[in-house]
């Protein structure tokens, strides 16, 4: 055999061997990428139960019974949003569950084991939930910083400092360590009770509507840290609003009460196209609503259509236009089908008649 032989099946074997070894590699990255896809899909989907809520019964007084056999579950790491219109029972529903309140029958169950409301814990609240109420508990003469810090152990100071420090800045605090909470406005006092609530990491969070004080750039700013935080942690959250637009982007479930009763229980995705009733479709924003004559007259597919998602095209429903304002992203529009008022956003200003498309 000739060197230049030699050189050319040595070639051959080095090509050969570069094959084998991108083949290999392509074959263990593509079963690393399906474990991986494989345990995204077990977190998500074969999540453990935390809390279970089974044939609750609850009554202030007691002809008039607020819960008749209330059903709720809430897996590890999942975000609820507890939904309903002022005096549907939310602050109710979370008081009962972190022990504040004695129930009547039914039964809440944490962990695996039965909770007994005030009887069971000397101090009151259950240890491994915190609980932000609408009235926030600070303690007064004590600084932001103390109150934030006022379960953290004392055994490391600085890293205490830390975590109080970045807790500060998840609420927007920070330059507020040293002022005393009665020197601070509603907003500013309710952040500083969710900071404090966050700091233990609770394997349970309830807040009662914690966005309720903030202005708008604050509440969106905290929205996003604050659920961030919550899913780094694997932290379950049940959050109660009446505005279910605050939530919508991070809740992995919709739960809605109407007058003590649970009506929907669904993805925002699903509670979005297809809510309960005219109840639930409010709680998700400005909407049109119409009658079953309606929806025969013009056509219509649904009752609910968000004012998004009512198109202005080159044929269809024809309305004229009574009112076109300019709404920032969108100009809202007040329109007349007939004898029916309905809103309509649209990128353009409007005038005189229009066709829709729904
Ligand atoms: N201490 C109480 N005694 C008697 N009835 C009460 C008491 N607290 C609340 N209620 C009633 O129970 C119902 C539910 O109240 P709850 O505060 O749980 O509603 P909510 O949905 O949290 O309202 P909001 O959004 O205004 O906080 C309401 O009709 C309310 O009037």
């Amino acid at each position: 055999m000739t060197n230049t032989e030699a050189e050319m099946i040595n070639n051959a074997e080095i090509k050969v061997a570069f094959f084998i070894l991108k083949f290999y590699l392509l074959l263990s990255f593509t079963f690393f990428a399906k474990i991986i896809k494989l345990l995204h899909f077990q977190k998500y989907y074969f999540r453990k139960m935390l809390l279970e809520v089974k044939n609750l019964y609850f009554n202030y007084q007691t002809n008039q019974p607020l819960f008749q056999n209330l059903n709720l579950n809430v897996d590890e790491g999942q975000i609820i949003a507890l939904a309903g219109e002022s005096g549907c029972g939310k602050s109710t529903l979370l008081s009962l569950i972190y022990g504040l309140m004695d129930w009547q029958s039914g039964e809440i169950i944490f962990e695996g084991q039965k909770l007994f409301g005030p009887k069971g814990n000397l101090v009151p609240g259950e240890s491994q939930m915190k609980f932000v109420a609408q009235n926030y508990d600070l303690m007064p003469y004590a600084t932001v910083a103390d109150n934030v810090g006022k379960f953290i152990s004392n055994i490391n100071l600085k890293s205490k400092k830390e975590k109080v420090e970045e807790l500060l800045d998840i609420v927007g605090l920070k330059d507020y360590a040293k002022v005393l909470p009665k020197n601070l406005s509603g907003g500013q006092q309710q952040r500083v009770a969710i900071a404090r609530a966050l700091a233990i990491l609770p394997k349970m969070l309830l807040l009662d509507e914690p966005f309720s004080n903030l202005d708008f750039s604050r509440k969106f700013e905290l929205r996003d840290k604050l659920f961030n935080y919550v899913r780094q942690n694997n932290m379950s959250l049940l959050i109660s609003t009446h505005n279910l637009e605050e939530v919508l982007p991070w809740a992995d479930k919709i739960v809605v009460l109407q007058q003590g009763r649970l009506i929907q229980n669904d993805s925002p995705k699903e509670t979005y196209e297809n809510p309960y009733n005219d109840y639930v479709a409010k709680l998700l924003g400005e909407v049109n609503i119409f009658s079953e004559e309606e929806k025969s007259e013009f056509n219509l597919s649904k009752k609910h259509y968000f004012p998004h998602q009512i198109k202005i095209a080159e044929n269809g429903v024809e309305a004229v236009v009574l009112e076109s304002l300019f709404a920032g992203s969108h100009y809202r529009n007040k329109l007349r089908i007939n004898d029916k008022p309905i809103v309509v956003y649209s990128q353009n200003v409007l005038s005189g008649n229009v066709f829709l498309k729904f």
